[in-house]
């Protein structure tokens, strides 16, 4: 289980976000949403341990982040905004590539399953030639070579076709129900949010998205 305990995040004495609390189990995904500059990224930022609160903890199981970073960060995939793959080499070169930089060993036929589990089916084509979608699916994976327990997405499904959009989505779910991963990701479309998410976060000071999420009927943590 994820436990953030009243956290704060201040830049240049400004407040982004207050005493910030959740949980999150096993096999949940919560949904992450604001209106632009609301702290979205700074929040997935600091559960991904790249940055700290500037008070309050966050827990993994029983490592505290302050204590525990290096044991909290291999429980830990994390996929940012921007597609983060080398474009000259293939789907296969960058699986064999992040590989060997993960903690935990996968062989080639185990790589390949896992763009396939998503239907990314271009092994041996070079990522410049692949769709924004296929990208997408591509920076997923390589997230979850090392099998993570905590799954932090930074608006996975922008910009992409509703067919990908949807295949993304239904993996997602299968990794939670199947595997029981927690996850946690960000996105602007509701529909997509009150289809997969067990419970939302809503951050900044607009009530849009508030008002939006009551009127699905939406499990709501406010701040
Ligand atoms: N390293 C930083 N130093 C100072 N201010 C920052 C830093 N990173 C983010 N901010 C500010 O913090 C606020 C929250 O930014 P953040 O990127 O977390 O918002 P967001 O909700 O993800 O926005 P978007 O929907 O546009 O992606 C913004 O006002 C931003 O300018």
């Amino acid at each position: 289980m994820l436990n953030v305990d009243c956290i704060s995040k201040t830049y240049n004495k400004q407040a982004i976000f207050s005493n910030l609390s959740f949980s999150v189990h096993p096999g949940e995904i919560i949904g992450l949403v604001g209106e632009n500059g609301a702290g979205k990224s700074t929040l997935l930022q600091l559960l991904a341990t790249l940055q700290s609160p500037t008070t309050g903890g966050i827990q993994l199981y029983d490592w505290y982040y302050k204590q525990h970073r290096k044991l909290v960060r291999r429980h830990i995939g994390f996929v940012p905004q921007e597609i983060a793959i080398w474009d000259n080499f293939t789907v296969r070169e960058n699986m064999i590539f992040f590989e060997k930089l993960a903690w935990k060993k996968k062989s080639e036929k185990e790589l390949k399953q896992l763009c396939l589990d998503m239907n990314l089916d271009r092994w041996d084509e070079k990522v410049h030639t692949l769709s924004g979608g296929m990208k997408r699916k591509l920076n997923l994976a390589i997230s979850l070579i090392h099998d993570p327990d905590l799954i932090l997405l930074d608006e996975p499904t922008v910009g992409i076709d509703l067919k990908s959009k949807k295949e993304i989505a239904a993996y997602l779910k299968k990794l939670a129900q199947e595997k029981e991963k927690m996850i946690l990701y960000t996105s602007h479309d509701m529909d997509e949010i009150n289809e997969l998410c067990t419970r939302v976060i809503c951050i900044g000071k607009d009530p849009f998205y508030k008002n939006l999420l009551q009127h699905a009927g939406k499990k709501i943590i406010s701040f």
